[in-house]
């Protein structure tokens, strides 16, 4: 990043990764602690003048017992949100590559929850996501009580969706065929609707038979993305109340293929597919993207009103 020499922050080490295609830029903020800003967060995710991601993923040292690492996720929009499934596959792979941890079952604490990965002999990474959410609040979902799906209405159009969190909001309609599905269209008009306060995720699922399916996801904060985990724990939770899909269901997504398996209602959802390390690197932040040094107080400073 261009800066003039007046104005340089110090340097920050980070890792390029992707999970089936979704593209993450990972920072050990444990050895190197710094505070990022939604501005700069935009101008790192910019394709053509920053690093170029889909969302950055910070690990923290614990913010809670029982614990190895806080896991933060910040979209390219440089809004924070609660849970990324294909960045938590990449994290479980960094913090084992970067040796911060040597466990077989690593911990982590999420804005919502804590998940537990394993990294696989086969290197794949398997991932519980919890318990899936349906209560509208928990989405949140702006309805009366929890539905298989709703009918919501935008721009003349009559939409048949489900709503469900995986720690994240996520709105999923079933399509005939994803190739021919309105993502660019109807993906930012519901991402956007007033029935989801906090923005949503949303999926389009092509159910193939009861053990495959095909998903493309408007990401929240992002667009349309080439692989959602999160988006694909939803799409199979929707498809399997709707009664289209059974227990475990490869899901195919446009950057490639994860498998999912839900027991039904009150149960975790978990989720396994690969983790994907491309590149090192380093950029300069500017002074203000690192942690200010604490002023010290001059004698005849004058008092804050
Ligand atoms: N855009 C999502 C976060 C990233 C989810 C996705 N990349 C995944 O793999 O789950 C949101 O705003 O909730």
């Amino acid at each position: 990043m261009n800066q003039s020499r007046r104005s340089q922050g110090p340097m920050l080490t980070f890792t390029k990764m992707h999970g089936l295609g979704n593209d993450f830029m990972v920072i050990d903020a444990i050895s190197q602690p710094f505070r990022l800003q939604p501005e700069l967060i935009r101008k790192l995710a910019d394709r053509n003048f920053g690093v170029g991601f889909d969302q950055l993923l910070v690990v923290e040292p614990p913010g809670m017992p029982d614990v190895d690492f806080r896991y933060r996720i910040f979209n390219a929009d440089g809004s924070e949100v609660e849970q990324c499934g294909n960045g938590a596959r990449c994290f479980a792979r960094f913090v084992r590559d970067c040796r911060l941890t040597n466990k077989k079952v690593i911990r982590v604490q999420t804005a919502k929850g804590v998940i537990e990965l394993r990294i696989g002999r086969d290197g794949l990474v398997s991932v519980n996501m919890g318990v899936p959410e349906l209560a509208p609040a928990a989405i949140p979902f702006v309805a009366d009580k929890p539905e298989t799906s709703y009918t919501l209405e935008a721009d003349g159009q009559r939409f048949d969706i489900s709503a469900v969190s995986m720690g994240n909001p996520h709105g999923v309609l079933v399509v005939d065929n994803v190739d021919s599905a309105p993502v660019e269209t109807v993906g930012p008009m519901l991402e956007r609707h007033p029935a989801f306060p906090a923005r949503a995720n949303i999926g389009f699922l092509q159910v193939v038979d009861r053990g495959h399916a095909r998903l493309r996801v408007f990401e929240r904060g992002v667009g349309e993305t080439l692989a959602c985990g999160t988006g694909a724990c939803a799409a199979v939770v929707a498809g399997r109340l709707r009664g289209l899909l059974d227990e475990r269901v490869e899901v195919e997504l446009p950057g490639g293929r994860l498998i999912i398996e839900w027991s039904g209602e009150g149960a975790p959802v978990m989720m396994e597919g690969p983790a994907t390390t491309v590149f090192e690197g380093q950029l300069r932040l500017p002074a203000e993207g690192s942690p200010r040094p604490r002023r010290q107080k001059r004698s005849g400073d004058r008092k804050k009103k």
